[in-house]
């Protein structure tokens, strides 16, 4: 049996019951934090509260060589992620991966950063069009710097339809959490090499640690908000399309947004 078990979003404390039940009767338990962390604490905590060893698996052991799912054949097995493991993730392929070879799947669900943004800012989820991530930019054979322009694309193409942008931020071994700020200026410099403007005029909303006992959720005008001081990661941007009257006086009173949202629906 292979149980997929979403940790949620901050500490320790955000697995439910049914999860921690589910580790705890665990033979093996796998974890990975490349597709997400909990960065309000740390593998040892967690071993501690589930009373069990937690075996790291990097992308290869998961995405590669997941020569860990044949011990699922005759063993009860955890593999654990931060968030939900199916949101934003590719783990549907260890799903698929382990029915090939006649494991039991068990999924049991953990809050996720997807559902969070919309109790944080008020976005009611169902005006949400299709995500994007920001990786960081990397270097050409030649040396060039560049900037992926696919996460700005999306933007543009949810914005002329009205819908909002969820913005996952990259997670890289090296480079470490991208932040709010950093993924900002990466839209505005594709921005002005296009010549568009999408972003420079549109209020944006970052959040970050969600899930802990004080996030930080601020809008303001894309150029502003770049230079906002969100703290410690994990940070996560939206990028709003047309604002439901509500929307816009949640991100003015919830995000302490600039007060023009709520005049421009009026
Ligand atoms: C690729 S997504 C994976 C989502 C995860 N499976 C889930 O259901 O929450 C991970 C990205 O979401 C954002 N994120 C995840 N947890 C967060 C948190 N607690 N606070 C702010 N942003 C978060 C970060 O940008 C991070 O790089």
């Amino acid at each position: 049996m292979l149980t997929f078990i979403g940790l949620g979003l901050f500490d320790e404390y955000d697995i439910s019951l049914k999860g921690l039940e589910a580790v705890r009767e665990a033979d093996l338990v796998y974890a990975e934090f490349y597709t997400s962390c909990l960065m309000g604490t740390k593998p040892e905590k967690m071993e501690k509260l589930y009373g069990k060893k937690v075996h790291l698996l990097s992308r290869e052991d998961v995405e590669q060589q997941p020569d860990w799912l044949d011990e699922a054949k005759d063993k009860n097995v955890a593999f654990l992620t931060g968030g939900d493991t199916m949101v934003s993730t590719t783990h549907v392929d260890l799903r698929l991966r382990a029915e090939k070879l006649g494991i039991e799947i068990r999924l049991v669900h953990g809050a996720s950063i997807a559902s969070a943004v919309s109790g944080l800012t008020g976005l009611q989820n169902y005006r949400f069009g299709k995500s994007a991530s920001i990786p960081y930019p990397y270097e050409s054979r030649r040396g060039a710097r560049i900037i992926s322009e696919t996460p700005y694309d999306t933007i543009k193409q949810n914005s002329e339809l009205g819908l909002h942008t969820l913005v996952f931020l990259d997670i890289d071994k090296e480079k470490g959490y991208m932040t709010v700020n950093l993924a900002l200026g990466l839209l505005l410099e594709v921005e002005a090499k296009r010549g568009e403007r999408v972003i420079d005029r549109a209020v944006a909303v970052g959040i970050a640690r969600a899930g802990s006992e004080k996030p930080v959720v601020k809008a303001d005008y894309a150029e502003n908000l770049k230079d906002f001081d969100f703290g410690k990661p994990l940070h996560i941007l939206i990028v709003p399309g047309k604002l439901h009257f509500l929307e816009a006086e949640a991100l003015v009173k919830l995000a302490a947004g600039p007060e023009e949202l709520m005049e421009d629906i009026n």
